[in-house]
């Protein structure tokens, strides 16, 4: 029981998995650890056989030469400890990033980062890079070293004491290890993984993200908003250490008791000790020993360790949890080990979904039913927050229905290989993805031949923007940033590439949202092309886009409310025909020279 218990706490977990930051290294860091904590009392003892052998008028090289040899190893071993510290405190940091970036993108879902209280620990977890309130890990190591070498150097001490009298040892020991015990939730930060601290965490985290990110630097500054978020990070900041200073105040009971303990061992046995030296019972060179050793047993004192160890293990037990948390919160029902490969060849079919987020109550899709022919492509039209975007997570198996099926020729997405259906889908999100990479990798991430990668970017209409091998951030050297339409173009040529690669189904979540009228009217009509024969799935406000799929399906209460083509809708005369007409009161039909037709504002 102790030792589940003993295997549970934080320091545990520290020192345990300190080897994952190289095993020869946190050897050695150990072994000067060991080295440093025994040299102090040696260096006293080789002191008292100095003395011993001026008193006792015989040769004193030997005792020198002990001494001169300690001495040095006490001044080489400092800063070489010091070195060692510092790399172990990179490297534990090193193993804590790939813990925790694998912990973010191992699940197969995405609940685990849409999670406010994950994503809250998730912050609270980066504070061994961040150091938003304690010092980075390894800065932390190197002080966690000096305080295991006090304690070792205390414990050594009262070893040597015991040449004295047993009871000396005890006293001092019971004395100054007492001090631990009386103070030790002036270190221990026990209340850390609570939802104020987490929130503080996370609101100073970002921030400062808003501070030195460019995407937020333009409403930053037209919004006066640069002394707003200074001041922001600032008070969550001050926030987080006035939390962390009222959970480890020292106590005055503590801090009284410890004094009266630590006190009374103390004068006890340098009282006995000067006693008996000056009765002669001890003689001068040991005394001096132990006096010296006696002084050094309070090296075992609750001090800088505790504190170190606190802000060091504390992250380290957080990226430790999160491996089982985000698991858990990212996890889908199953992984299918049926094969997608060629589906879908029949239908993809939405039957009765249901679907609420994850600690949430609302259900966004209540007993919805969908039927989509393979190779057909279909619109999804609803108010914002009808559920259209949701119901292409689910598509893609971000996470799974809470009621009900999504079946592909039948079988149940949840039984189909989830690594293979994705590959059988192209997404184009609302908040697609700009990759800090080359504009060949936004294109084909995975990679695919240049012949690939240029016709796509063709059919998006993106074939002018820049070389393949520019890198499509001007953070880096020659990179080169777009516009926002642009982008989007890019975007869309990624699902193109994977349609060329194999993809079968193609999710675009309001594709042209921000391209020119010209543009997405072009565009779209391109993309039908290259997609034709491939199940698309179109989510979009725009009606000029949207009357050109196959069929259109209004969302609307979680469930479908309307289902058909263009025509048929508008013939019906009911939510689609409404929303169509409000939208075309707006705009006048046009055609440019090539005779596409396009919509212009009236
Ligand atoms: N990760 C999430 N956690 C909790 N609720 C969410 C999450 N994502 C979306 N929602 C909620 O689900 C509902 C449907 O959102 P969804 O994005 O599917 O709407 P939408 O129809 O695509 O809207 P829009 O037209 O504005 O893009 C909204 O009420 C939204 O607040």
């Amino acid at each position: 029981m102790w030792r589940v218990r003993f295997r549970e706490r934080q320091e545990w977990q520290f020192f345990a998995n300190l080897p994952r930051a190289g095993r020869p290294l946190a050897a050695s860091w150990w072994a000067l650890v060991g080295l440093r904590a025994v040299l102090p009392p040696v260096f006293a003892v080789t002191t008292g056989l100095v003395i011993g052998a001026v008193q006792g008028r015989s040769s004193t090289t030997g005792p020198l030469v002990a001494m001169g040899l300690v001495f040095v190893a006490l001044q080489v071993s400092a800063p070489l400890h010091q070195t060692v510290s510092e790399s172990l405190g990179h490297r534990v940091s090193a193993w804590l990033y790939d813990d925790l970036t694998a912990s973010c993108v191992d699940p197969p879902g995405i609940g685990h980062l849409e999670d406010p209280t994950l994503a809250g620990d998730i912050t609270v977890a980066r504070e061994f890079d961040s150091g938003h309130h304690g010092p980075p890990m390894e800065v932390n190591l190197p002080f966690i070293a000096t305080g295991l070498i006090d304690l070792g150097t205390g414990v050594a001490s009262a070893v040597v004491l015991l040449g004295y009298a047993w009871w000396a040892p005890l006293a001092l020991v019971t004395a100054w290890g007492a001090t631990h015990w009386l103070l030790r939730e002036s270190a221990v930060w026990k209340d850390r993984n609570t939802d104020v601290v987490r929130e503080a965490s996370l609101h100073a985290e970002y921030a400062f993200r808003l501070a030195v990110d460019p995407p937020p630097a333009k409403e930053l500054r037209v919004f006066g908003l640069a002394d707003w978020s200074l001041e922001r990070f600032a008070q969550r900041r001050r926030q987080l250490f006035d939390l962390q200073q009222a959970a480890t105040r020292l106590r005055e009971r503590s801090l009284a008791l410890s004094v009266v303990l630590v006190t009374a061992a103390n004068v006890g046995v340098l009282a006995a000790l000067a006693h008996d030296a000056s009765s002669g019972a001890v003689p001068l060179g040991r005394a001096v020993v132990y006096a010296q050793v006696a002084v050094g047993a309070s090296l075992i004192a609750f001090g800088g360790l505790n504190w170190a160890l606190d802000g060091a293990a504390a992250p380290v037990a957080a990226v430790l949890r999160l491996r089982t948390t985000a698991r858990e919160a990212g996890r889908l029902s199953r992984l299918g080990t049926e094969s997608a490969a060629g589906r879908p060849s029949a239908e993809i079919r939405f039957r009765d979904v249901s679907f609420a987020y994850p600690r949430t109550d609302r259900q966004v899709l209540r007993g919805l039913d969908l039927t989509i022919p393979a190779g057909s492509s279909l619109a999804i039209v609803g108010q914002n927050g009808a559920g259209k975007t949701t119901l292409a997570k689910l598509l893609c198996r971000l996470y799974d229905p809470t009621g009900g099926a999504i079946e592909v020729d039948g079988t149940d997405l949840r039984d189909l290989d989830v690594v293979e259906w994705r590959s059988r889908v192209a997404a184009v999100f609302q908040d697609f993805t700009r990759f800090e990479l080359s504009l060949r990798e936004n294109v084909a991430p995975l990679g695919a031949p240049d012949d690939d990668v240029l016709a796509a970017l063709a059919a998006a209409g993106a074939d002018h923007l820049a070389p393949l091998d520019t890198v499509l951030s001007t953070q880096y050297a020659g990179g080169l940033d777009l516009s926002g339409g642009e982008w989007q173009r890019v975007a869309l040529a990624r699902a193109v590439c994977a349609v060329r690669r194999g993809a079968g189904v193609v999710l675009l979540d309001e594709p042209t949202a921000q391209l020119d009228v010209r543009g997405e009217a072009q565009i779209f009509r391109r993309l039908l092309e290259a997609t034709r024969g491939v199940t698309t799935i179109l989510v979009s406000h725009r009606f000029s886009t949207v009357r050109h799929v196959d069929r259109i399906c209004v969302v609307e209460d979680g469930r479908v409310a309307e289902l058909g083509s263009h025509a048929e809708l508008m013939s019906l005369g009911g939510r689609y025909r409404t929303m169509f007409e409000l939208q075309a009161q707006r705009f006048d039909l046009t055609a440019d020279e090539e005779g596409v037709e396009y919509d212009v504002l009236r």
